[in-house]
């Protein structure tokens, strides 16, 4: 018997080996007539538990059209470049389970051409752990600790993706910048602890003063943000006099008018950079502070 035998690779049956890794191996075929089937579908883990083989064999369409959201265009535009191009197919979706939450699906497969179309020879994992996972950094990422509003970088992508929609629409599109009024003072008489209660409470408010579609933001300190698309300044300037006038007469624990805010609101023009915009809101931020406070301005 040789010395190192117990090195030697072992002969494992791929009957044996298939159903025991988290994942499935799967060959999936598209004809040119968009007919879509799986001729070898196996593998462990549950997402196969709720699949029924023999009709995905037959016929993968019913699977495909289960996805939801945009989940369905994404994995068919994907097939179809992976088609095209004979690159690798590499999307993921949410597979809808029955009994609980939909699970992620990772998939990575080579297409290869075949008799009457294309032929992927591939893997799917189930990778929702992961997906919380990164669903979880990003929530992190973008949000204040303190008031769980969404912080400024995740502001500042909004608002470049609702300019570039304001633009290409020709749709108004305003925002607010907001500053609580001697918030030094107010932390130095009542406590720092009081003073983020302040901050807590009023970014909960304006939420509450906000349409859904509006995103406010804490940019640091005592400084907040609101986007609102779809809205001339006019109206801006209302409802940040509604949101200052709500606040002034707020109590936060120390009687009412201790908490004041000042506001600039400026609306956005069709095309120019976002620096212009933010600068334009933070002249009249400090216009509406040099004129006396808990009041809001913009500029003619
Ligand atoms: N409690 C608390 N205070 C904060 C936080 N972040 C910044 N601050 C305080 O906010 C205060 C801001 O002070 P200033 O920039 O002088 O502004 P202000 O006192 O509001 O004066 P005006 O803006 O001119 O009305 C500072 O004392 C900061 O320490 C925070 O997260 N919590």
């Amino acid at each position: 018997m040789p010395v190192n035998d117990i090195d030697a690779p072992q002969r494992v049956s791929v009957d044996t080996l298939v159903p025991r890794i988290p994942g499935v191996i799967f060959q999936f075929h598209r004809s040119h007539n968009g007919h879509m089937r799986f001729p070898y579908l196996e593998g462990g883990g549950m997402a196969l538990k709720y699949v029924d083989r023999d009709v995905l064999a037959r016929n993968a369409g019913q699977l495909v059209e289960q996805l939801t959201g945009n989940d369905h265009p994404k994995v068919m535009s994907a097939i179809e470049h992976s088609a095209r191009c004979m690159l690798p197919l590499t999307t993921r979706f949410r597979l809808p389970i029955p009994t609980g939450k939909p699970r992620w699906i990772a998939v990575s497969a080579q297409p290869e051409s075949a008799q009457d179309g294309v032929q992927w020879n591939g893997i799917m994992m189930d990778i929702s752990d992961q997906v919380s996972e990164e669903q979880r950094l990003r929530k992190l990422c973008d949000t204040d600790h303190l008031t769980e509003l969404p912080n400024r970088r995740k502001l500042m992508v909004h608002l470049t993706n609702v300019a570039s929609l304001s633009t290409r629409h020709g749709t108004p599109l305003s925002i607010m910048m907001i500053d609580i009024d001697h918030f030094k003072r107010l932390n130095d008489r009542w406590g720092h602890l009081h003073g983020d209660e302040v901050l807590k409470q009023l970014a909960a408010q304006a939420q509450t003063l906000l349409r859904c579609e509006d995103m406010i933001a804490r940019l640091g300190g005592e400084e907040f943000m609101v986007v609102l698309p779809l809205t001339p300044l006019q109206q801006c300037h209302k409802l940040a006099d509604r949101l200052r006038q709500a606040i002034s007469v707020r109590d936060f624990g120390m009687g009412p008018g201790q908490v004041t805010l000042s506001i600039g609101v400026a609306e956005y023009r069709c095309g120019e950079p976002l620096t212009s915009l933010i600068e334009r809101a933070d002249q009249a931020l400090y216009s509406a502070k040099d004129v006396g406070r808990d009041c809001v301005c913009f500029l003619r």
